[in-house]
Protein backbone atom coordinates (compact mmCIF):
# COMPACT_ATOMS: atom_id res chain seq x y z
CA UNK A 1 0.00 0.00 0.00
CA UNK A 2 1.18 3.71 -0.71
CA UNK A 3 1.10 6.03 1.77
CA UNK A 4 -1.10 6.52 4.97
CA UNK A 5 -1.24 4.27 7.61
CA UNK A 6 -3.02 5.31 11.39
CA UNK A 7 -0.70 8.67 12.38
CA UNK A 8 -1.07 10.35 16.03
CA UNK A 9 -4.05 12.06 15.65
CA UNK A 10 -4.12 16.24 14.89
CA UNK A 11 -7.19 15.74 17.27
CA UNK A 12 -9.06 13.64 19.06
CA UNK A 13 -12.63 13.19 18.45
CA UNK A 14 -13.20 11.59 21.78
CA UNK A 15 -12.19 15.42 23.75
CA UNK A 16 -13.90 17.24 20.81
CA UNK A 17 -17.61 17.54 20.90
CA UNK A 18 -18.60 16.54 17.54
CA UNK A 19 -22.49 17.69 18.11
CA UNK A 20 -20.61 21.01 18.69
CA UNK A 21 -18.21 20.77 15.73
CA UNK A 22 -21.15 20.23 13.55
CA UNK A 23 -22.49 23.24 14.80
CA UNK A 24 -19.35 25.28 14.67
CA UNK A 25 -19.69 23.83 11.18
CA UNK A 26 -23.04 25.27 10.13
CA UNK A 27 -21.76 28.79 11.01
CA UNK A 28 -18.41 28.37 9.53
CA UNK A 29 -18.11 29.93 6.54
CA UNK A 30 -14.65 28.49 6.20
CA UNK A 31 -13.00 25.42 4.91
CA UNK A 32 -13.53 22.16 6.97
CA UNK A 33 -10.80 20.84 7.67
CA UNK A 34 -11.58 16.46 6.97
CA UNK A 35 -11.44 14.62 9.87
CA UNK A 36 -8.49 11.95 9.47
CA UNK A 37 -9.52 8.89 11.08
CA UNK A 38 -7.03 7.77 14.06
CA UNK A 39 -8.22 3.78 13.45
CA UNK A 40 -10.49 1.28 12.57
CA UNK A 41 -14.21 2.58 12.76
CA UNK A 42 -17.00 0.71 14.72
CA UNK A 43 -20.44 3.21 13.81
CA UNK A 44 -23.57 2.17 13.53
CA UNK A 45 -25.53 5.10 11.60
CA UNK A 46 -29.31 6.01 10.56
CA UNK A 47 -29.15 8.13 7.24
CA UNK A 48 -31.96 10.18 6.25
CA UNK A 49 -34.47 9.27 3.53
CA UNK A 50 -34.01 8.94 -0.40
CA UNK A 51 -33.83 12.11 -2.61
CA UNK A 52 -34.53 9.90 -5.13
CA UNK A 53 -37.83 8.08 -3.55
CA UNK A 54 -38.87 11.46 -1.85
CA UNK A 55 -39.25 13.82 -4.80
CA UNK A 56 -40.74 10.48 -6.52
CA UNK A 57 -43.38 10.34 -3.87
CA UNK A 58 -43.61 14.11 -3.62
CA UNK A 59 -44.52 14.46 -6.90
CA UNK A 60 -47.25 11.15 -7.76
CA UNK A 61 -48.82 12.11 -4.60
CA UNK A 62 -49.47 15.79 -5.79
CA UNK A 63 -51.21 14.26 -9.19
CA UNK A 64 -52.72 11.38 -7.16
CA UNK A 65 -56.73 11.24 -6.41
CA UNK A 66 -56.27 12.03 -2.78
CA UNK A 67 -54.13 12.53 -0.02
CA UNK A 68 -51.23 10.71 0.83
CA UNK A 69 -48.18 10.31 3.54
CA UNK A 70 -44.50 9.85 2.79
CA UNK A 71 -43.52 8.90 6.36
CA UNK A 72 -39.45 9.44 6.92
CA UNK A 73 -39.00 11.62 3.94
CA UNK A 74 -35.27 13.60 3.09
CA UNK A 75 -35.46 17.12 4.35
CA UNK A 76 -32.89 18.73 2.21
CA UNK A 77 -32.49 21.52 -0.24
CA UNK A 78 -33.20 19.26 -2.80
CA UNK A 79 -36.77 18.35 -1.32
CA UNK A 80 -37.55 21.90 0.40
CA UNK A 81 -37.04 22.93 -3.55
CA UNK A 82 -39.60 19.92 -4.50
CA UNK A 83 -41.98 20.80 -1.54
CA UNK A 84 -41.94 24.54 -2.60
CA UNK A 85 -42.55 24.08 -6.18
CA UNK A 86 -45.42 21.85 -5.75
CA UNK A 87 -46.96 24.39 -3.46
CA UNK A 88 -46.30 27.52 -6.00
CA UNK A 89 -48.68 25.04 -8.15
CA UNK A 90 -51.33 24.60 -5.55
CA UNK A 91 -50.46 21.61 -4.09
CA UNK A 92 -51.13 21.09 -0.13
CA UNK A 93 -47.61 20.22 1.58
CA UNK A 94 -47.85 19.69 5.17
CA UNK A 95 -45.27 18.86 8.02
CA UNK A 96 -47.05 16.38 10.27
CA UNK A 97 -45.38 14.60 13.24
CA UNK A 98 -43.87 11.39 12.60
CA UNK A 99 -41.04 9.27 14.34
CA UNK A 100 -38.10 9.65 11.40
CA UNK A 101 -34.86 10.77 13.41
CA UNK A 102 -34.33 13.34 10.83
CA UNK A 103 -37.95 15.31 10.56
CA UNK A 104 -42.06 15.12 10.06
CA UNK A 105 -43.69 13.26 7.78
CA UNK A 106 -45.12 15.49 4.71
CA UNK A 107 -48.98 14.64 4.11
CA UNK A 108 -49.46 15.80 0.50
CA UNK A 109 -52.74 17.12 -0.70
CA UNK A 110 -53.27 17.39 -4.55
CA UNK A 111 -54.77 20.69 -5.80
CA UNK A 112 -58.01 20.18 -7.97
CA UNK A 113 -56.57 22.47 -10.26
CA UNK A 114 -52.97 23.05 -10.53
CA UNK A 115 -52.33 26.71 -10.67
CA UNK A 116 -49.42 28.24 -12.90
CA UNK A 117 -48.74 32.15 -13.05
CA UNK A 118 -46.18 31.44 -11.18
CA UNK A 119 -42.28 31.18 -10.89
CA UNK A 120 -40.25 27.63 -10.30
CA UNK A 121 -36.79 27.91 -8.41
CA UNK A 122 -34.89 24.57 -9.01
CA UNK A 123 -31.85 25.26 -7.15
CA UNK A 124 -29.24 22.96 -8.21
CA UNK A 125 -31.96 19.87 -8.21
CA UNK A 126 -32.03 17.64 -11.10
CA UNK A 127 -35.10 16.03 -9.96
CA UNK A 128 -37.08 18.94 -9.79
CA UNK A 129 -35.73 20.15 -13.62
CA UNK A 130 -36.70 17.69 -15.08
CA UNK A 131 -39.38 15.99 -12.93
CA UNK A 132 -41.87 19.19 -12.32
CA UNK A 133 -41.96 20.70 -16.07
CA UNK A 134 -43.88 18.13 -17.48
CA UNK A 135 -46.55 18.62 -14.14
CA UNK A 136 -46.09 22.72 -14.80
CA UNK A 137 -47.66 21.99 -17.98
CA UNK A 138 -50.31 20.07 -16.36
CA UNK A 139 -51.56 23.62 -14.59
CA UNK A 140 -53.14 26.52 -16.42
CA UNK A 141 -51.43 29.54 -17.02
CA UNK A 142 -47.64 30.50 -17.21
CA UNK A 143 -44.62 28.84 -14.65
CA UNK A 144 -41.07 30.12 -15.47
CA UNK A 145 -38.27 28.03 -14.44
CA UNK A 146 -34.71 29.22 -13.00
CA UNK A 147 -32.15 27.96 -10.32
CA UNK A 148 -28.53 28.34 -9.57
CA UNK A 149 -26.03 29.45 -11.96
CA UNK A 150 -24.89 26.42 -12.04
CA UNK A 151 -28.05 24.98 -12.79
CA UNK A 152 -27.84 26.79 -16.18
CA UNK A 153 -25.12 24.61 -17.07
CA UNK A 154 -27.03 21.51 -16.92
CA UNK A 155 -28.76 19.66 -20.07
CA UNK A 156 -32.64 20.65 -20.14
CA UNK A 157 -33.24 20.06 -23.81
CA UNK A 158 -34.92 17.23 -23.57
CA UNK A 159 -37.23 18.47 -21.46
CA UNK A 160 -38.00 21.31 -23.46
CA UNK A 161 -37.81 19.73 -26.78
CA UNK A 162 -40.09 16.69 -25.08
CA UNK A 163 -42.76 18.99 -23.80
CA UNK A 164 -42.75 20.97 -27.28
CA UNK A 165 -43.46 17.60 -29.43
CA UNK A 166 -46.68 17.12 -26.53
CA UNK A 167 -47.82 20.27 -27.89
CA UNK A 168 -46.61 22.68 -24.77
CA UNK A 169 -46.04 26.43 -25.64
CA UNK A 170 -42.52 26.57 -24.02
CA UNK A 171 -40.37 29.63 -24.54
CA UNK A 172 -36.72 29.20 -24.14
CA UNK A 173 -33.29 30.92 -26.01
CA UNK A 174 -32.53 27.89 -27.85
CA UNK A 175 -29.61 26.87 -25.52
CA UNK A 176 -31.01 24.08 -24.53
CA UNK A 177 -30.53 25.35 -20.73
CA UNK A 178 -32.79 27.39 -18.27
CA UNK A 179 -34.41 29.60 -17.88
CA UNK A 180 -37.20 28.78 -19.96
CA UNK A 181 -40.78 29.24 -19.12
CA UNK A 182 -43.84 27.02 -20.26
CA UNK A 183 -47.57 28.49 -20.85
CA UNK A 184 -49.61 25.42 -19.10
CA UNK A 185 -53.57 25.18 -20.38
CA UNK A 186 -54.20 22.63 -17.90
CA UNK A 187 -53.98 20.10 -19.90
CA UNK A 188 -51.44 17.98 -22.18
CA UNK A 189 -52.27 16.00 -25.19
CA UNK A 190 -49.69 13.35 -24.79
CA UNK A 191 -49.06 10.80 -27.50
CA UNK A 192 -45.92 9.91 -28.84
CA UNK A 193 -42.64 11.17 -28.33
CA UNK A 194 -38.80 10.17 -29.19
CA UNK A 195 -35.86 11.55 -26.80
CA UNK A 196 -32.82 11.55 -26.66
CA UNK A 197 -31.76 10.74 -22.51
CA UNK A 198 -28.43 9.83 -23.15
CA UNK A 199 -27.63 13.19 -21.32
CA UNK A 200 -29.58 12.19 -18.04
CA UNK A 201 -32.16 9.15 -17.38
CA UNK A 202 -34.15 12.07 -15.32
CA UNK A 203 -35.79 13.05 -18.90
CA UNK A 204 -37.48 9.58 -19.41
CA UNK A 205 -38.36 10.23 -15.50
CA UNK A 206 -39.96 13.42 -15.41
CA UNK A 207 -42.07 12.30 -18.65
CA UNK A 208 -43.19 8.91 -17.10
CA UNK A 209 -44.07 10.44 -14.11
CA UNK A 210 -46.89 13.03 -15.23
CA UNK A 211 -47.59 10.34 -17.92
CA UNK A 212 -50.50 9.29 -16.66
CA UNK A 213 -52.05 12.31 -16.61
CA UNK A 214 -51.70 13.19 -20.14
CA UNK A 215 -55.26 13.28 -21.96
CA UNK A 216 -53.77 10.53 -24.50
CA UNK A 217 -51.45 9.46 -21.94
CA UNK A 218 -47.78 8.61 -23.28
CA UNK A 219 -45.63 6.35 -25.82
CA UNK A 220 -41.74 7.63 -25.20
CA UNK A 221 -39.34 6.04 -27.29
CA UNK A 222 -35.39 6.81 -26.03
CA UNK A 223 -33.40 7.37 -29.54
CA UNK A 224 -30.22 7.98 -27.64
CA UNK A 225 -26.65 5.84 -27.72
CA UNK A 226 -27.27 5.28 -24.41
CA UNK A 227 -28.92 5.42 -21.49
CA UNK A 228 -27.51 5.94 -18.17
CA UNK A 229 -28.72 5.33 -14.46
CA UNK A 230 -31.29 2.92 -15.73
CA UNK A 231 -32.14 1.74 -11.76
CA UNK A 232 -33.52 5.47 -11.50
CA UNK A 233 -36.08 4.96 -14.31
CA UNK A 234 -36.66 1.57 -12.80
CA UNK A 235 -37.53 3.19 -9.37
CA UNK A 236 -39.73 5.69 -11.50
CA UNK A 237 -41.65 2.88 -12.93
CA UNK A 238 -42.06 0.74 -9.31
CA UNK A 239 -43.12 3.74 -7.41
CA UNK A 240 -45.93 4.41 -10.76
CA UNK A 241 -46.93 0.69 -10.47
CA UNK A 242 -47.60 1.09 -5.86
CA UNK A 243 -49.94 3.57 -7.24
CA UNK A 244 -51.99 1.79 -9.96
CA UNK A 245 -50.10 2.63 -13.10
CA UNK A 246 -48.52 -0.05 -15.33
CA UNK A 247 -45.84 1.29 -17.75
CA UNK A 248 -45.41 -1.51 -20.18
CA UNK A 249 -42.45 -1.74 -22.17
CA UNK A 250 -42.13 -3.77 -25.37
CA UNK A 251 -39.45 -2.98 -26.54
CA UNK A 252 -35.79 -1.68 -25.16
CA UNK A 253 -35.69 1.98 -24.57
CA UNK A 254 -39.79 2.12 -25.16
CA UNK A 255 -42.39 2.78 -22.51
CA UNK A 256 -45.67 3.08 -22.86
CA UNK A 257 -48.33 4.90 -19.90
CA UNK A 258 -52.23 4.49 -20.54
CA UNK A 259 -53.73 7.74 -19.01
CA UNK A 260 -56.06 7.07 -16.11
CA UNK A 261 -55.71 7.93 -12.00
CA UNK A 262 -52.44 7.90 -9.97
CA UNK A 263 -53.75 6.21 -6.35
CA UNK A 264 -53.01 8.31 -3.79
CA UNK A 265 -50.70 5.92 -1.09
CA UNK A 266 -49.06 6.25 1.99
CA UNK A 267 -45.48 5.54 1.35
CA UNK A 268 -42.53 4.93 3.91
CA UNK A 269 -39.00 6.60 2.35
CA UNK A 270 -36.11 4.28 2.21
CA UNK A 271 -32.48 5.68 3.70
CA UNK A 272 -30.54 6.96 1.00
CA UNK A 273 -28.46 4.75 0.22
CA UNK A 274 -26.36 6.32 -2.43
CA UNK A 275 -25.82 8.49 0.53
CA UNK A 276 -24.31 5.80 2.59
CA UNK A 277 -21.55 5.36 0.02
CA UNK A 278 -18.97 7.71 1.63
CA UNK A 279 -19.97 6.00 5.28
CA UNK A 280 -19.40 2.90 3.91
CA UNK A 281 -16.30 3.21 2.02
CA UNK A 282 -14.79 4.73 5.20
CA UNK A 283 -15.10 1.06 6.71
CA UNK A 284 -12.68 0.02 3.37
CA UNK A 285 -10.53 3.09 4.08
CA UNK A 286 -9.87 2.98 8.27
CA UNK A 287 -10.75 -0.68 8.54
CA UNK A 288 -13.21 -1.75 10.96
CA UNK A 289 -16.99 -1.63 10.83
CA UNK A 290 -19.76 0.88 9.37
CA UNK A 291 -23.51 -0.40 10.22
CA UNK A 292 -26.40 1.30 8.14
CA UNK A 293 -29.53 1.00 9.75
CA UNK A 294 -32.78 -0.07 7.99
CA UNK A 295 -31.36 -1.14 4.89
CA UNK A 296 -33.94 -2.68 2.77
CA UNK A 297 -34.82 -5.97 2.26
CA UNK A 298 -34.88 -5.30 -1.60
CA UNK A 299 -34.78 -2.07 -3.37
CA UNK A 300 -34.61 0.04 -6.27
CA UNK A 301 -32.18 2.12 -5.18
CA UNK A 302 -28.83 2.14 -7.67
CA UNK A 303 -26.79 2.14 -3.89
CA UNK A 304 -27.18 -1.31 -3.15
CA UNK A 305 -24.87 -1.87 -5.63
CA UNK A 306 -22.24 -1.41 -3.32
CA UNK A 307 -22.96 -4.50 -1.92
CA UNK A 308 -21.43 -6.01 -5.13
CA UNK A 309 -19.13 -3.22 -5.75
CA UNK A 310 -17.39 -2.87 -1.92
CA UNK A 311 -15.63 -6.85 -2.01
CA UNK A 312 -13.81 -6.03 -4.99
CA UNK A 313 -11.83 -3.31 -2.90
CA UNK A 314 -11.08 -5.97 -0.28
CA UNK A 315 -14.53 -5.20 2.02
CA UNK A 316 -16.94 -7.93 3.56
CA UNK A 317 -19.98 -7.22 3.26
CA UNK A 318 -23.57 -8.44 5.58
CA UNK A 319 -26.69 -8.23 6.94
CA UNK A 320 -27.16 -7.78 11.07
CA UNK A 321 -30.95 -7.51 11.61
CA UNK A 322 -32.64 -4.83 9.04
CA UNK A 323 -28.46 -2.99 9.05
CA UNK A 324 -26.12 -3.42 6.48
CA UNK A 325 -22.28 -4.04 7.99
CA UNK A 326 -19.28 -3.29 5.64
CA UNK A 327 -16.03 -4.81 7.18
CA UNK A 328 -13.01 -3.32 6.03
CA UNK A 329 -10.67 -5.80 8.42
CA UNK A 330 -7.83 -3.91 9.49
CA UNK A 331 -8.49 -1.25 6.27
CA UNK A 332 -6.33 0.48 3.86
CA UNK A 333 -4.77 2.18 6.66
CA UNK A 334 -4.17 -0.82 8.69
CA UNK A 335 -2.04 -1.53 5.98
CA UNK A 336 -4.32 -3.98 4.05
CA UNK A 337 -3.39 -3.76 0.69
CA UNK A 338 -5.94 -2.77 -1.82
CA UNK A 339 -5.94 -3.09 -5.59
CA UNK A 340 -7.53 -0.20 -8.19
CA UNK A 341 -10.26 -1.67 -10.18
CA UNK A 342 -12.20 -1.46 -13.68
CA UNK A 343 -15.84 -0.69 -13.42
CA UNK A 344 -18.37 0.14 -15.52
CA UNK A 345 -20.73 2.68 -13.44
CA UNK A 346 -22.94 3.79 -16.11
CA UNK A 347 -26.28 2.00 -13.40
CA UNK A 348 -24.63 4.45 -11.09
CA UNK A 349 -23.14 7.16 -11.32
CA UNK A 350 -24.42 9.20 -8.66
CA UNK A 351 -21.67 6.34 -6.54
CA UNK A 352 -19.01 7.94 -9.10
CA UNK A 353 -17.14 10.66 -6.64
CA UNK A 354 -17.19 8.24 -4.00
CA UNK A 355 -15.89 5.58 -5.88
CA UNK A 356 -13.18 7.31 -7.41
CA UNK A 357 -12.26 9.02 -4.01
CA UNK A 358 -11.71 5.38 -2.66
CA UNK A 359 -9.75 4.09 -6.21
CA UNK A 360 -7.32 7.18 -5.84
CA UNK A 361 -6.33 5.50 -2.35
CA UNK A 362 -5.59 1.99 -3.97
CA UNK A 363 -2.11 0.41 -4.67
CA UNK A 364 -2.76 0.02 -8.52
CA UNK A 365 -4.03 1.60 -11.55
CA UNK A 366 -7.82 2.04 -11.83
CA UNK A 367 -10.52 3.01 -14.70
CA UNK A 368 -13.85 4.17 -13.96
CA UNK A 369 -16.00 4.14 -17.04
CA UNK A 370 -19.56 4.35 -18.45
CA UNK A 371 -20.48 7.71 -16.64
CA UNK A 372 -19.60 10.41 -19.26
CA UNK A 373 -22.98 12.08 -18.69
CA UNK A 374 -21.48 13.06 -15.11
CA UNK A 375 -20.02 16.08 -17.35
CA UNK A 376 -23.59 17.48 -16.71
CA UNK A 377 -24.37 16.44 -12.92
CA UNK A 378 -24.30 19.46 -10.41
CA UNK A 379 -20.56 20.47 -11.65
CA UNK A 380 -18.43 18.66 -14.55
CA UNK A 381 -17.67 15.88 -12.15
CA UNK A 382 -14.77 14.31 -14.19
CA UNK A 383 -13.22 17.69 -14.23
CA UNK A 384 -13.77 18.38 -11.01
CA UNK A 385 -12.31 14.92 -9.83
CA UNK A 386 -9.23 15.14 -11.88
CA UNK A 387 -8.14 18.65 -10.44
CA UNK A 388 -9.38 18.01 -6.88
CA UNK A 389 -7.25 14.19 -7.05
CA UNK A 390 -4.19 16.28 -8.86
CA UNK A 391 -4.47 18.75 -6.16
CA UNK A 392 -3.99 16.29 -3.34
CA UNK A 393 -1.06 14.56 -5.64
CA UNK A 394 -2.96 12.15 -7.36
CA UNK A 395 -2.71 11.31 -10.88
CA UNK A 396 -6.55 11.49 -12.39
CA UNK A 397 -6.79 11.69 -16.29
CA UNK A 398 -10.10 12.45 -17.71
CA UNK A 399 -11.69 9.66 -20.33
CA UNK A 400 -14.10 10.58 -22.89
CA UNK A 401 -16.40 8.17 -20.72
CA UNK A 402 -14.96 8.34 -17.39
CA UNK A 403 -11.93 8.47 -15.53
CA UNK A 404 -7.99 6.42 -14.60
CA UNK A 405 -6.23 6.75 -11.87
CA UNK A 406 -2.45 5.89 -11.01
CA UNK A 407 -1.37 5.46 -7.73
CA UNK A 408 0.19 8.03 -5.89
CA UNK A 409 1.31 9.47 -2.69
CA UNK A 410 -1.05 11.95 -1.86
CA UNK A 411 -0.47 14.84 0.68
CA UNK A 412 -2.98 17.40 1.72
CA UNK A 413 -4.81 20.67 0.47
CA UNK A 414 -7.60 22.41 -0.69
CA UNK A 415 -10.06 20.41 -2.00
CA UNK A 416 -12.61 22.02 -3.98
CA UNK A 417 -16.34 20.53 -3.61
CA UNK A 418 -17.61 22.54 -6.84
CA UNK A 419 -21.41 22.98 -5.13
CA UNK A 420 -21.44 19.14 -5.42
CA UNK A 421 -22.24 17.22 -2.34
CA UNK A 422 -20.76 14.06 -3.75
CA UNK A 423 -17.56 16.13 -4.69
CA UNK A 424 -17.65 17.28 -0.71
CA UNK A 425 -18.25 13.41 -0.23
CA UNK A 426 -15.19 12.48 -1.80
CA UNK A 427 -12.93 14.88 0.01
CA UNK A 428 -14.33 13.58 3.08
CA UNK A 429 -12.92 10.07 1.79
CA UNK A 430 -9.47 11.61 1.09
CA UNK A 431 -9.23 13.08 4.36
CA UNK A 432 -10.04 10.01 6.11
CA UNK A 433 -6.76 8.86 4.92
CA UNK A 434 -4.56 12.22 4.22
CA UNK A 435 -3.94 14.63 6.58
CA UNK A 436 -4.84 18.27 5.87
CA UNK A 437 -7.70 17.74 3.13
CA UNK A 438 -9.53 21.27 3.51
CA UNK A 439 -12.90 21.12 1.95
CA UNK A 440 -13.88 24.64 0.79
CA UNK A 441 -17.90 24.13 0.84
CA UNK A 442 -19.50 21.63 3.42
CA UNK A 443 -22.30 23.01 2.98
CA UNK A 444 -22.76 21.60 -0.73
CA UNK A 445 -23.53 18.75 1.35
CA UNK A 446 -27.10 19.96 2.52
CA UNK A 447 -28.58 19.28 -1.47
CA UNK A 448 -29.33 15.63 -0.17
CA UNK A 449 -27.84 15.50 3.19
CA UNK A 450 -27.68 18.71 5.55
CA UNK A 451 -26.37 16.43 8.47
CA UNK A 452 -23.17 15.01 6.65
CA UNK A 453 -20.66 16.80 8.62
CA UNK A 454 -22.17 15.69 12.32
CA UNK A 455 -22.88 12.09 10.89
CA UNK A 456 -18.80 12.13 9.34
CA UNK A 457 -17.45 13.53 12.85
CA UNK A 458 -20.01 10.68 14.54
CA UNK A 459 -17.85 8.39 11.77
CA UNK A 460 -14.80 9.05 12.71
CA UNK A 461 -15.03 9.63 16.38
CA UNK A 462 -16.54 6.30 17.07
CA UNK A 463 -12.75 4.78 15.91
CA UNK A 464 -11.61 1.83 18.39
CA UNK A 465 -8.13 1.09 18.81
CA UNK A 466 -5.92 -1.14 16.12
CA UNK A 467 -6.40 -4.82 16.06
CA UNK A 468 -8.75 -7.22 16.29
CA UNK A 469 -12.16 -6.65 16.42
CA UNK A 470 -13.21 -6.74 20.01
CA UNK A 471 -15.44 -10.38 20.50
O1 LIG B 1 -33.93 10.16 -11.03
C1 LIG B 1 -33.17 10.36 -10.09
O2 LIG B 1 -33.58 10.48 -8.92
C2 LIG B 1 -31.73 10.45 -10.36
C3 LIG B 1 -31.23 9.98 -11.54
C4 LIG B 1 -29.79 10.01 -11.86
O3 LIG B 1 -29.60 11.08 -12.76
P1 LIG B 1 -28.76 10.94 -14.15
O4 LIG B 1 -29.41 9.91 -14.97
O5 LIG B 1 -28.81 12.32 -14.70
O6 LIG B 1 -27.38 10.53 -13.73
C5 LIG B 1 -28.94 10.21 -10.62
O7 LIG B 1 -27.60 10.45 -10.99
C6 LIG B 1 -29.47 11.36 -9.80
O8 LIG B 1 -28.67 11.55 -8.68
C7 LIG B 1 -30.86 11.04 -9.32
C1 LIG C 1 -26.68 13.87 -10.03
C2 LIG C 1 -27.21 14.09 -8.82
O1 LIG C 1 -28.22 14.92 -8.49
P1 LIG C 1 -29.45 15.50 -9.31
O2 LIG C 1 -30.68 14.88 -8.73
O3 LIG C 1 -29.40 16.97 -9.07
O4 LIG C 1 -29.27 15.16 -10.76
C3 LIG C 1 -26.65 13.40 -7.63
O5 LIG C 1 -27.26 13.51 -6.55
O6 LIG C 1 -25.60 12.74 -7.73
Amino acid sequence: MQVFGYSSPRFSPYDDDSADHAATTDDDEGPWRAPRATGPLDARLTLPGSKSLTNRELVLAALADGPSLLRRPLHSRDSALMIAALRALGVGVEEVPGDGAYGPDLRVTPAAELTGSTSIDVGLAGTVMRFLPPVAALALGPVAFDGDDAARRRPMRTTIDSLRALGVDVNDDGRGALPFSLWGSGAVRGGEVAIDASASSQFVSGLLLAAPRLTEGLTLRHTGERLPSMPHIEMTIAALAARGVTVSSPDEGVWVVEPGPIAARDVDIEPDLSNAAPFLIAAVVAGGTVAIEGWPESTTQVGADLIEILPRFGATVRRDGDALVVDGGEGLLGGRPMAGIELDLSRGGELAPALVALAALADSPSRITGIEHLRGHETDRLAALADDLTRVGGAATELDDGISLEPRTLHGADWGAFEDHRMAHAGAIIGLAVDGVDIDDIRATSKTLPEFPELWWRLVASTRAPGPAPA
